[in-house]
């Protein structure tokens, strides 16, 4: 592969803004690849992986290149070239790549790669966080979670389905593959830019992960049912939801961010969906309103998100021991007063895209033991692993409320 200058740079750039400025990867790509119209797909490509790669491998390619944060532009393109020459990429003659150690790069790489926290690039404190919570699964599970995603589609029922997709999709070159057990889902070959086909435009299916399809599947909305959706955030499971209720019944999506939901209303109309009401949680009200008026109510709660580190490697060094704290409390908070909202005999599911017990099992556990939590009985629960199932890390608990109050 030869280097091109102004995709270096562009690099470069995209780095300084995320690790000097502590902006969040993906707005800062978003922003660097509307820069230059003549770009490619794979000029676009080479940008955005080559910059989740190194965000991805921060700490050691800092260890081998022995720099520190934050970075300067030299510092910056010494990571670049620890980057380049472990994937094999010839440095060009560049005066910002003078004197490269090629072999010291990758000396220090097999001698640092013993050691966890530097091979799998992780802050101390997570690394440790992740033993305590997952002992010795902790390491085959961040090994997964610094793999490249895979981009996963998912079928919209109301406009067509599997197969014609596929098809339709061939025909622009993007292949695609099923992923047994999951109905709805189409795996992309190889990584396209499918935002840009009339497929998507016409909302013939939206892009979310395998794991992430599976929580709309175990709350098993039927049409004509009234589904709370409690942390709707911009959508995707309430879309995935309101399609399977083949726009009968009813959808409540709520959030406490207002534009979230205006997204949400702007994707909804794209997936020919009629069914989804949003409202804004801005005082106790919403909720009060809604007691008792559920036949399911999905919490697919705030967390760490470390069970989509694929997806957002940044979130590594960004995510602080603090937070998880108070997202803990916030899950917490949520439970007791969210899932007032379904109705006797109705269900409730709990969902996070954490790999985390103290975010996932051991919550429903202590909600279950509180007040609020028993009139509920856990029915089941799933723990998806990324190195088990090869997608995101998800947490999906199914509970049953009673039918009375005793
Ligand atoms: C995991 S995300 C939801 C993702 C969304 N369900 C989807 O499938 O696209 C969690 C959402 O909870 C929202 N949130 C945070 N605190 C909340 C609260 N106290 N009540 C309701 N929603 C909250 C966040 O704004 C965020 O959109």
């Amino acid at each position: 592969m030869r280097l091109h200058r102004n995709l270096v740079f562009a690099t470069i750039d995209s780095l300084h803004l995320i690790f000097n400025e502590n902006k969040q990867a993906d707005k800062v790509l978003r922003n660097t690849l509307k820069r230059d119209k003549r770009w490619g797909a794979r000029d676009r490509g080479f940008i955005a992986e080559t910059t989740y790669d190194i965000v991805r491998w921060k700490r050691l390619y800092a260890e081998i290149a022995e720099v520190k944060e934050p970075f300067s532009r030299p510092n910056l393109f010494r990571l670049f070239t620890v980057w380049a020459t472990l994937n094999g990429i010839k440095i060009p003659d560049w005066p910002q790549f003078e004197d490269t150690p090629t072999r010291r790069i990758k000396g220090k790489f097999d001698e640092l790669s013993k050691i966890r926290k530097y091979r799998e690039s992780l802050p101390d404190w997570l690394d440790e966080l992740g033993v305590k919570e997952l002992g010795k699964k902790w390491d085959a599970e961040i090994g997964a979670l610094n793999q490249v995603a895979d981009v996963v589609l998912r079928v919209n029922p109301l406009k067509t389905n599997v197969v014609d997709l596929q098809a339709n999709l061939k025909e622009l070159e993007i292949e695609t593959e099923q992923i047994k057990g999951y109905p709805y889902a189409l795996k992309l070959k190889e990584r396209a830019n499918v935002f840009i086909t009339e497929a998507f435009k016409n909302g013939w299916f939206e892009v979310q992960d395998a794991s992430s399809q599976k929580v709309a599947a175990l709350l098993d909305p039927k049409p004509g049912m009234r589904i709370v959706d409690a942390c709707a955030g911009a959508g995707g499971k309430s879309l995935h939801i309101a399609s399977l209720m083949e726009n009968k019944g009813q959808v409540i999506s709520m959030d406490i961010y207002e534009n979230k939901l205006t997204e949400l209303k702007r994707r909804a109309r794209r997936n020919g969906i009629h069914n989804i009401e949003t409202r804004v949680i801005d005082s106790t009200k919403a909720i009060k309103k809604l007691l008792g008026k559920a036949d399911k109510v999905l919490i697919d709660a705030p967390c760490s998100g470390l069970g989509v580190l694929r997806r957002n490697p940044d979130a590594k060094w960004k995510l602080q021991p603090e937070f998880l704290d108070t997202i803990k409390e916030t899950q917490k908070e949520i439970l007791d007063n969210y899932s007032r909202m379904v109705k006797p005999g109705g269900q409730l599911v709990y969902a996070t895209c954490s790999i985390l017990p103290s975010e996932n099992e051991k919550q429903v556990k202590a909600f279950l033991a509180r007040e609020e939590g028993n009139k509920f009985t856990l029915t089941k629960d799933q723990k998806i692993l990324p190195s088990k199932s090869g997608f995101d890390g998800f947490y999906i608990a199914l509970l049953q409320k009673k039918e009375t109050e005793s």
